[in-house]
């Protein structure tokens, strides 16, 4: 991976945003450090001693944090790590508490979410009507027979319809999972399927640029295949009608209106949800995370690393198909209002997010790489035309974030606000490479490795290297790793997920480079997941559409963001069958692709090839494609005994040296 390598020499990166002593003084991580020093005797010189500390004294550091934020243990653990291993660390055992309690402290009258859909629908619940709302969905939820355990699944938008089922299952110990309407019939039916869900909440339809789309047909198609259901709830969303046998959303609240909040304790690692991520075979991984996991990470990440708390209002653009969605709502952990946008980002114009920003006087306003890079195409300048004096920092993930995209942000939103450009995933549901209230913003750079996450850039040997582009890994466990995988009673998959390459430690799938000044910089996957805006797809789903297409034979998919290029693509390489032509075929397709999975997996360009290369026991080649695709030279990406079909790689080879400019061999 060294041809990646990307070096900058200490003390010769650009400071773009430096963080200014009062701000950091009033920051919730120095009230963390100061009382660290007087609470526990602990003192640390700057971030990087604290950080130290924090991953080698797990105990301590998660022990603290829990502490610190007061978090409510209906019962108490007997210590905080028990077996501090990977896979198999056990935190805070004995302890008994409920995420949804956490988020829905506060006051009566603080404003809990504001609302905005792309049509101008609008709303707000202050923290008294949602735990309102919750209370009822949840008295709800449990007449329909959800209890401790069982699955509720959500096919809904980033709305408060969305955030209050969510609570509501989790108050009763119930696990969660939610899909974005916009992900194709097949894909939300191979997600719901596998966790065997109790009940269903969907919309009816919802609206995206401009245009009306109706989900009632996928909400049939998963009532008649997930045996499972016993119930659906349909909100009337954009008032397209409802369905036979279902529950009416409205009814369930009004019928339940005034039932009192409760929050069933269950274990630290009790499911809270299920995320998705998908590979090259199968169905997509459900991944799953522990309620007590989950609000110690949170706190920690919004809290002292984006320094969130009451009086803030933070927006993250996303869908409740993206981990950013559970990220944002976990911003009720830490008091702040959170902000939830349903729509296209760009509808009517890329404007559209400033004005909310400028509206809801948005504190910390949180995006995705490729929506910066749009607004920096389209010479946007929201300062000039927006009064953006609420924001102090712009959140970028999804994809690295370009050195233009950074200096865009520095100039067109303005040198004061910090660019936390972060970078984490959906196997932990969190950023571990992010940013911090006291230290600055370098160009192109992730500010810090997160406290508590003892991440690592590893040489291919297994040695941490510094300013290298190498394996991200994670050496220590940390409390929001997955508890399992749906499904994986033997622990199995999740083994082969993360801890198959180095025993012990966790490699995430990412190419990451540490410079010697603490601060990083992610070069993207180092799998072949397709990551798109931030919704990941397994290259198995994307298959077993284009693969059911009359007149393709085999394909190959890779997305180049993230593998040395910093606009990636998304390439589909077909082997045609007989008599088969391209142009007739793509427009098919295209269609199938946007249809059965999403808008964002149709790729940019396909290619027809002879054959796609496999190995010696029939897996598609994508790995190796893709990095010889991003310069690596074919024998570092792959031993050609390996393969089958060896001279397969030769038009992809040629395509390598056209992009790179390498000359033949
Ligand atoms: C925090 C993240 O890493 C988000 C993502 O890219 O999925």
């Amino acid at each position: 991976m060294t041809e990646m390598r990307a070096g900058t020499a200490a003390g010769e990166a650009e400071v773009l945003w430096r963080p200014d002593p009062d701000r950091v003084a009033g920051s919730r991580m120095a009230a963390f450090r100061s009382w660290l020093s007087t609470d526990k005797g602990l003192g640390f010189a700057d971030y990087e001693s604290l950080r130290a500390w924090s991953t080698s004294d797990l105990e301590g550091f998660w022990g603290a944090v829990a502490e610190f934020f007061d978090v409510t243990f209906h019962d108490a653990p007997s210590r905080v790590l028990e077996a501090p291993v990977m896979p198999g660390a056990s935190w805070f055992p004995g302890a008994t508490l409920n995420y949804a309690e956490h988020a829905l402290k506060g006051p009566d009258e603080a404003l809990a979410v504001v609302f905005h859909r792309e049509d101008g629908v609008s709303s707000e619940l202050t923290r008294g009507e949602l735990r309102a709302r919750v209370a009822a969905v949840r008295a709800g939820f449990a007449s329909l027979g959800v209890g401790v355990g069982d699955r509720v699944v959500a096919l809904v938008p980033n709305s408060p319809e969305a955030l209050v089922a969510f609570l509501a299952a989790a108050s009763l110990g119930a696990t969660w999972s939610s899909c974005s309407p916009d992900f194709g019939a097949r894909a939300v039916v191979d997600r719901f399927a596998q966790v065997e869900p109790t009940v269903l909440v969907a919309v009816d339809g919802y609206r995206y640029n401009g245009r009306a789309f109706d989900v009632r047909p996928t909400v049939e198609r998963l009532r008649s295949e997930i045996p499972s259901l016993r119930a659906t709830v349909l909100v009337d969303y954009v008032g397209g009608g409802t369905l036979p046998g279902v529950v009416a959303w409205d009814s369930l609240l009004a019928e339940h209106a005034g039932a009192p909040l409760e929050f069933t304790p269950v274990p630290f690692a009790h499911p809270l949800w299920v995320l998705y991520s998908s590979g090259t075979t199968g169905l997509p991984k459900g991944i799953v995370q522990g309620h007590g996991g989950i609000v110690v990470e949170h706190l920690k990440m919004l809290a002292l690393h984006s320094d969130l708390g009451p009086g803030d209002r933070f927006f993250w653009f996303t869908t409740t198909g993206w981990m950013m969605w559970n990220f944002l709502v976990s911003g009720l952990l830490v008091g702040s209002t959170v902000v939830l946008f349903d729509g296209s980002p760009a509808h009517p114009d890329l404007d559209v997010l400033w004005d909310l920003a400028e509206r809801d006087r948005v504190t910390y306003f949180g995006t995705s790489a490729p929506y910066i890079q749009s607004c920096l195409k389209e010479g946007l300048e929201p300062a000039a035309r927006h009064d953006l004096s609420a924001l102090r920092a712009v959140g970028s993930t999804g994809a690295p974030l370009t050195p233009e995209g950074f200096r865009w942000v520095a100039s067109a939103i303005g040198p004061d606000v910090q660019i936390a450009s972060v970078s984490g995933g959906t196997d932990l549901c969190t950023a571990f490479v992010a940013a911090a209230p006291d230290l600055p913003v370098w160009l192109g750079e992730l500010s810090c490795r997160a406290l508590g996450a003892a991440v690592e850039s590893y040489s291919e040997a297994g040695e941490p290297v510094v300013d290298e582009v190498g394996e991200l890994v994670i050496t220590a466990p940390m409390p929001s790793m997955p508890v399992f995988f749906w499904g994986d009673e033997d622990g199995s998959k999740l083994h082969d997920a993360y801890f198959s390459t180095f025993d012990g430690v966790w490699r995430h799938g990412d190419w990451i480079r540490i410079t010697p000044r603490g601060s990083a910089v992610i070069y993207g996957r180092s799998d072949s997941t397709l990551n798109r805006g931030g919704v990941r797809m397994g290259t198995s789903e994307f298959y077993r559409v284009v693969e059911g297409v009359p007149g393709i034979a085999d394909s190959l998919v890779i997305d180049t963001s993230g593998a040395g290029r910093t606009n990636g693509e998304l390439l589909c390489f077909l082997v045609l069958e007989e008599g088969a032509d391209l142009a007739e075929v793509e427009p098919v397709l295209r269609r199938d692709l946007r249809v059965n999975l999403s808008p964002r997996h149709v790729p940019d360009r396909f290619v027809a090839v002879d054959e796609v290369p496999r190995t010696l026991n029939g897996k598609k080649c994508e790995v190796p494609v893709k990095k010889i695709l991003a310069g690596t030279p074919p024998e570092r990406a792959v031993s050609r005994d390996a393969l089958r079909n060896p001279a397969s790689l030769d038009p992809f080879l040629t395509m390598a040296r056209d992009e790179h400019h390498q000359p033949a061999p």
